[in-house]
């Protein structure tokens, strides 16, 4: 039965959403976007690949030109594959093309229910624009404060860890992004396996790749009895909200006893916030953090590949940090005296994007670009592994060449070197009022993990036992989720000399140690400072 009428419905939905497509088109005298011939609701979402999708939509680029339209299941898509009409869409027409499409496999992805949303996933609502203002405010003030020092000590973790288990490094600098994250959000780093897991939980059910419900959408609308997908899905949204209240709530008793240290969590407790409480806070600060783990992670996994593959970069780097920074790891005051280790930086998330497919807008009003329309409630898909594959910005796109950010002979050159390269206007981070706002701790964070490797290490292919030759890497054999990571792959640390290997070991033992003892004064302090408070207001009452 349930069978049956869900066939009825599919169909029915079929017709209307076919008609109501051709009338709206019927009632516009402009010509529409070239694409491939669609089919009556389903599109074209047969030719899709759920595996690197991308490549399908930049083949098509190719194919209709820069902008071109396709369907999937009844929603419109309008795909761009030149950078200007980005800009000219989602920057210059921002008011009316910031919205987020709905996530099927979410709940009120759009956030139209309530504020404790996911915030890049939500509508352009209030509930967006404070999240948003907050959280960019409270990111701003990190990395004035407090969040170098939080890089650098994981950092010499994270190359100490590499020491002792170099081949679970994978692991390894995912947790490092991830305890950055969970200190910078809470002051306390005890969560960060946790917080990796839902993370890669939360990307799954978003990504193509995922729940089959993202691409046969109708199947979220089955009942509940015969519907294992909203199941797993109510499992893993209250699993989330749990995680992410329980780390809030025990931020919170922190705080109430004096002894939490500067993160967003005690900046909330001590201002005034348009927030809506504690619940949407925790939602807020939860999904930053998230935010910040795999898309720091990926560049950092294609950066080690790419030293692999191209030594004379990775020595260049080398020689780089070591006349620069009198023998130390890099830290981000010297950023400007580095400019071959951020075209390294840079190169990498260029050859290999974090989110090669970009991040989709909806369109709120009718509108039209070059006499062709675009109705409201179309995806605008920014496709970002066309933006870095133009030929004429990016030569030789298709290869790993620093070089073009280092020799006027290229058309990304740019000085001075003590500034250029950056990410700031790298269209990575996405358009307009919904670009990211990681992209500083991302810069930062890179620069410091990806220096450290190349100042403690000598990254090399693994050799096989059995052959004697070196393993060669899959460079294009990558997961298929919306942020992009690659399959897993060997590779050898081996540190630079028998003395680095001792200060890597010395310099994260020293380090730890100071921690420890600095999180103990701040505790006697804050201790002291409380009990003194307590007397004061006895003796008053008195
Ligand atoms: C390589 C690193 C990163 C890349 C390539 C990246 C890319 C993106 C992209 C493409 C978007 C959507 C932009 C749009 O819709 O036009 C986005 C949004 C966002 N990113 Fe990042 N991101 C990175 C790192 C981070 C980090 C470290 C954080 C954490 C602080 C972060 C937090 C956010 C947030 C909160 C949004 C939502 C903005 C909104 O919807 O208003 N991102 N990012």
């Amino acid at each position: 039965m349930a069978v049956f009428v869900f066939g009825v419905f599919l169909v029915a939905f079929a017709v209307i959403s076919y008609l109501s497509q051709r009338s709206k088109i019927g009632k516009s005298s402009f010509r529409q976007f070239p694409g491939p011939y669609q089919l009556p609701y389903i599109g074209r979402i047969h030719d899709l690949p759920v595996k690197y999708m991308w490549l399908k939509f930049f083949e098509w680029g190719r194919e209709y030109g820069p902008v071109y339209r396709t369907s999937m299941m009844g929603d419109n898509f309008i795909i761009i594959t030149d950078e200007k009409v980005a800009e000219e869409l989602l920057v210059k027409r921002a008011k009316i093309y910031s919205d987020r499409p709905a996530f099927t496999s979410l709940f009120d992805s759009k956030g139209n229910d309530g504020p404790e949303g996911h915030l890049p996933l939500l509508g352009k609502n209030k509930y967006w624009s404070r999240q948003r203002r907050l959280s960019h405010s409270y990111l701003i003030d990190a990395r004035n404060k407090f969040y170098n020092g939080i890089m650098n000590h994981e950092a010499k973790r994270f190359l100490y860890r590499l020491v002792n288990d170099p081949d679970n490094f994978s692991n390894h600098l995912e947790n490092m992004a991830s305890k950055v994250a969970c200190e910078m959000a809470y002051d306390d780093s005890s969560s960060s396996t946790e917080l990796t897991q839902h993370s890669l939980r939360l990307l799954t059910q978003i990504s193509p790749a995922g729940p089959i419900t993202n691409l046969a959408t109708p199947l979220w609308n089955l009942p509940l009895c015969v519907n294992p997908w909203k199941r797993a899905e109510i499992k893993r949204h209250d699993e989330e909200r749990k995680f992410w209240k329980g780390v809030m709530a025990n931020a919170r008793a922190k705080w109430e006893k004096g002894e939490s240290r500067n993160c967003f969590a005690r900046k909330y407790f001590e201002s005034q916030t348009n927030l809506s409480g504690d619940g949407e806070a925790a939602c807020v600060f939860g999904m930053v953090a998230l935010m910040s783990i795999f898309t720091v992670g990926g560049p950092l996994h294609y950066f080690l590949m790419a030293m692999v593959l191209h030594p004379e970069w990775l020595r260049k780097c080398q020689e780089e940090i070591d006349e620069q920074c009198g023998g130390k790891m890099p830290t981000l005051a010297d950023c400007p005296r580095l400019p071959i280790l951020r075209s390294c930086i840079l190169e990498t998330m260029r050859w290999r994007p974090n989110i090669p497919t970009g991040v989709a807008h909806e369109v709120e009003e009718d509108d039209w670009y070059d006499d062709c329309f675009i109705a409201k409630g179309s995806r605008i898909l920014p496709l970002e592994w066309a933006f870095l594959r133009n030929p004429e910005k990016y030569p030789d796109p298709e290869n790993y060449h620093p070089e073009r950010y280092l020799s006027s002979d290229w058309p990304t050159y740019r000085e001075p070197l003590s500034i250029y390269p950056n990410m700031k206007t790298f269209t990575s981070f996405g358009w307009g009022q919904r670009r990211c706002m990681g992209q500083s701790q991302t810069q930062d964070e890179l620069l410091i993990a990806c220096g450290a490797l190349c100042w403690g290490y000598n990254l090399k292919n693994k050799i096989d036992v059995v052959t004697g030759k070196a393993i060669e890497i899959d460079t294009e054999s990558s997961n298929s989720l919306l942020i992009m990571k690659p399959s897993p792959f060997e590779m050898t640390f081996e540190p630079r000399s028998e003395k680095r290997r001792e200060v890597m070991i010395e310099q994260w033992r020293y380090a730890e140690q100071k921690d420890m003892e600095a999180r103990e004064d701040f505790l006697r302090m804050a201790r002291r400072e409380k009990s003194f408070m307590t007397a004061r207001s006895t003796m008053l009452n008195l």
